[in-house]
């Protein structure tokens, strides 16, 4: 006679258990510069087995203009409107982990698509992790003012409250990447397991 028992099953893995919280849709990374949005991004692509992609690099990409030449040629509104639709078409033709550049969810129109789009999570940072991280590159035009750190500050201020619209917040806190990731997909994992992830 053949066992008719049905073998017991695996247990989800903790990126299968995070899967489950996208249902299906893009799982898309707001906040502020420094955050680790592109850097963290990726290596949940990677844990989710995802297709990644990174809003700024896209933007250069499709412009063949560093983020840097494209404020200085054509200003911050029509960089805006370029992001907002680099991300509609990347959010169509998804799901896919999307990194977005900090003052893409800021933007009304751009938020309403990341909105419809997938699950938003903003990485949340204190100023000083913030500082820490931007300090050492000289490629965000934003900050290219007499006391960046102040302006840094600012854009705390005046952006904080919006981000906080995301529909999950994670602490960006100053540890190993890999562990910051996986601490990613740990609240995702949980998010899908409270049935809270809608
Ligand atoms: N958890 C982390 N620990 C250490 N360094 C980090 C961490 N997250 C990001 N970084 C580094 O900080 C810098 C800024 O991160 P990045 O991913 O570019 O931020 P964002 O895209 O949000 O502006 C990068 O050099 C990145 O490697
Ligand atoms: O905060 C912002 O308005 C910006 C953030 C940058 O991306 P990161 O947040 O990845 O640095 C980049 O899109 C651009 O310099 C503008
Ligand atoms: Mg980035």
């Amino acid at each position: 006679m053949p066992d008719l028992v049905t073998p017991p099953t695996e247990p989800l893995t903790l990126s299968e258990r995070a899967r489950a919280a996208l249902r299906g849709r893009n799982l898309i990374f707001v906040g502020l510069m420094g955050a680790g949005k592109s850097a963290i991004g990726r290596i949940v692509a990677q844990q989710l087995a995802m297709p990644f992609v990174d809003t700024d690099a896209e933007i250069e990409r499709v412009s063949r203009m560093t983020i840097p030449e494209l404020f200085a040629a054509y200003g911050e509104a029509e960089f805006r409107a370029l992001e907002t639709r680099v991300i509609e078409r990347l959010l169509k033709s998804g799901p896919r982990v999307v990194s977005t550049g900090g003052g893409a969810f800021i933007n009304e129109r751009t938020r309403a698509v990341i909105r419809s789009g997938g699950l938003s999570l903003w990485l949340r940072a204190d100023l000083d992790v913030l500082w820490d991280r931007v300090n050492k590159r000289d490629n965000r035009p934003l900050l290219k003012t007499e006391n960046p750190k102040q302006t840094l500050e600012n854009l705390m201020h005046q952006r904080y409250p919006i981000y906080a619209e995301a529909d999950v917040t994670v602490e960006s806190r100053d540890i190993r990447k890999d562990a910051m990731a996986q601490e990613v997909l740990a609240i995702l994992a949980a998010l899908a397991e409270e049935g809270k992830a809608q």
